[in-house]
């Protein structure tokens, strides 16, 4: 196992009051592209949620790269980047250059240093137009692209991205996909319905009602998956 990018859960449960949205799940994970994938409200995003300490375990104990990621949760922000599939709750600041730029405070970067990288995000993520236009004069997809800026910016170790391409048009999503599972070096979390882009993954977790129904090759687990639901 490689412990720099080691993920684990040890019977871990998350109740919200009477329900439980995850049931005793338990797995390690070192694995560089993660594929989560199940049907709606089977668990997927609460588990996503836990790696980042947007939610915390009833029962359990998880651990992201040996970091506890509630009682740690400063540590652990500057490890772990989060792209929710609704890009509105992660914008900050009034602008584009703004909001990518904030990402970056109280990292000790220069000024030149933090223009050049925001630049750089600008470019490659086609936002060049857009600079300096209010955040929330963006189309939905542009709004993606700088939620996905915001968090690659500060390069974490590990991108959780909860269904980043929901909001996109073809050609971003097969760029911002790629870039996600080639291009970038980070490990990735992908929370996601496409069982293509779950299938380029070195491993896929397979939830069902809560529970880990499987966990391992992407193919197999896939064609279990479709099996089970035709
Ligand atoms: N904050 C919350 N309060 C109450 N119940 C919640 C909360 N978050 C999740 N749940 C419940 O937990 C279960 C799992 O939800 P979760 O969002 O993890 O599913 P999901 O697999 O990501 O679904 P989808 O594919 O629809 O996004 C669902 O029954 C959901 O209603």
């Amino acid at each position: 196992m490689n412990s720099e990018r080691l993920i684990s859960f040890r019977q871990v449960s998350v109740d919200f009051g009477e329900r439980t949205a995850l049931d005793n799940v338990s797995v390690l994970l070192d694995q560089k592209r993660i594929a989560v994938i199940g049907s709606n409200g089977s668990g997927k995003s609460t588990f996503a949620r836990l790696l980042n300490g947007l939610a915390s375990a009833s029962r359990g104990e998880v651990r992201v790269h040996g970091i506890d990621p509630i009682r740690q949760a400063r540590l652990l922000r500057r490890r772990v980047g989060f792209i929710f599939s609704n890009p509105d709750s992660q914008i900050v600041m009034p602008t584009v250059a703004e909001d990518i730029a904030f990402s970056l405070r109280g990292r000790g970067l220069s000024r030149t240093e933090v223009d050049e990288r925001v630049s750089r995000m600008i470019q490659t993520h086609g936002l060049s137009h857009h600079e300096n236009s209010a955040a929330h004069s963006l189309s939905g997809g542009q709004k993606q692209l700088l939620a996905l800026s915001s968090v690659l910016v500060s390069e974490p170790q590990l991108i959780v991205a909860d269904e980043p391409t929901a909001l996109l048009d073809a050609a971003n999503t097969r760029r911002i996909s790629n870039h996600l599972l080639d291009e970038m070096p980070q490990q990735l979390v992908l929370v996601t319905h496409d069982l293509r882009l779950a299938e380029r993954c070195d491993t896929a977790l397979w939830f069902d009602q809560g529970r880990l129904r499987r966990c391992g090759e992407p193919r197999a687990v896939i064609a279990e998956y479709e099996r089970s639901h035709p």
